[in-house]
């Protein structure tokens, strides 16, 4: 491992300063076996690190999101309003921290990373992961940074199948677990609409196996399709019928299609293709039960109390899905609860619903470490 220090900047915001880093954590076997070289961790976060490396809390970002969860003057994060002095998510009490996920395109190692032994970026070359492969090489970042416990791990989406995993993975680790709109193990629904958006990627022509860049150009096609298929499923029916209805745009298309076409090529102008579709394969792997026996028993390794939160409508994680798991969960001896979000907009309320979700946090963060929560 080449040793690197890790430079810290610090930016303005208006609940203090944001800090950055990219944290160099060195070689990592992951979950398939294969090794990844050099693996660099992108990090922000709010609050005294020195100060709260034992009461710190981590946020995991969701399939297109990233590090960026805090306000700053250049740009809103997208948790900003629950994060602050006073706040849900207290920084006077926490240091507070956002990592990108491995895999991804907004600083940490994913495929548009160099490859030492080729000298050039990964694109379609670079492997496989799983979600517990970014969890592990986010527990590598916190104690690189000298974080020592979470008091709370906290996501969305893909965000919560990597709290989940932490609960799981690192349970003497973790104090309180809150996993919005995310199920212990991926559903067929979830498989079958990320199979159609990795074959709408795929099937472009433009894909070039994932070396699109070696060719000059982009899978902007299919990686708008993918998106757009990606947004039906975060809204609801009624939020389209009341937003768009059957009303014809400027263009002569429905103005549900317009919206549609707006977010996928916006999502083409900030997303590689290649870290979409390894996201995809890593949510479509999300198990907590694998290699660890049955779900039950992977439940049984979790000491974390458990907040698990479903949205009103959400089409990926119906809100009894949600429930059943918390039963299981119980079952298996978590101290579990389940909490739910009433929102018109269906799954991306996680990232838009702030009163409720502040008052969520609020009740899980004030309970008390369960008393079986001894490090295992
Ligand atoms: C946990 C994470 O890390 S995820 C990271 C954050 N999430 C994302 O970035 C995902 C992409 N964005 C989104 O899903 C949403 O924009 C959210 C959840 C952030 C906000 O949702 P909403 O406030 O309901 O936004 P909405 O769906 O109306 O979209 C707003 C955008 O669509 C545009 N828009 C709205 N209606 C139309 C229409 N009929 N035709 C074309 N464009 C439209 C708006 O101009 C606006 O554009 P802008 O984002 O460039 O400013
Ligand atoms: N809209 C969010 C949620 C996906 O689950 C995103 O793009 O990351």
């Amino acid at each position: 491992m080449k040793q690197e220090s890790v430079m810290i900047e610090m930016n303005e915001n208006l609940q203090g300063h944001v800090f950055s880093a990219r944290v160099p954590v060195g070689a990592v076997e992951l979950e398939s076996g294969e090794v990844l070289s050099d693996v660099v961790v992108y990090v922000e976060w709010v609050g005294d690190l020195l100060r709260h490396r034992e009461q710190a809390i981590l946020l995991c970002h969701a399939l297109t999101g990233d590090a960026h969860a805090f306000d700053t003057a250049e740009k809103p994060g997208w948790w900003g309003p629950l994060i602050g002095a006073g706040r849900a998510l207290d920084t006077e009490s926490h240091v507070v921290l956002c990592m990108n996920v491995l895999g991804g395109c907004s600083g940490t190692t994913g495929p548009l990373s160099i490859c030492e032994t080729t000298g050039q970026s990964y694109a379609g070359q670079f492997p496989e992961i799983t979600i517990r492969d970014m969890v592990r090489v986010q527990h590598l970042a916190l104690r690189s940074l000298g974080v020592t416990r979470l008091y709370a791990v906290l996501g969305g989406s893909m965000g919560g199948m990597q709290a989940l995993e932490w609960a799981c993975s690192f349970p003497s680790f973790v104090k309180h677990v809150i996993v919005l709109a995310a199920l212990p193990v991926f559903s067929a629904i979830g498989i079958g609409y990320n199979a159609v958006m990795r074959q709408a990627i795929e099937r472009d022509p433009a894909f070039q196996q994932g070396d699109y860049a070696r060719y000059g150009v982009f899978p902007k096609d299919g990686l708008t399709v993918a998106r757009m298929l990606g947004m039906i499923t975060y809204r609801t029916a009624q939020l389209f019928e009341e937003r768009c209805g059957r009303s014809i745009s400027e263009q002569g298309t429905f103005e549900i299609e317009r919206y549609l076409v707006y977010h996928g090529e916006k999502l083409v102008r900030r997303f590689d293709a290649n870290s979409y579709l390894r996201l995809l394969s890593a949510m479509d792997g999300h198990h907590l039960g694998r290699n660890r026996g049955t779900l039950a028993d992977a439940f049984g390794r979790i000491t974390a109390r458990v907040t698990m939160v479903g949205i009103e409508n959400d089409l990926l994680y119906p809100p009894d899905s949600i429930k059943q798991a918390v039963c299981a969960a119980r079952e298996a001896g978590v101290d579990a609860v389940y909490q739910e979000i009433s929102s018109p907009y269906g799954h991306d309320a996680f990232l838009l619903e702030f009163d409720q979700l502040d008052a969520i946090f609020r009740d899980a963060l004030a309970h008390a470490v369960p008393k079986n929560s001894i490090a295992r």
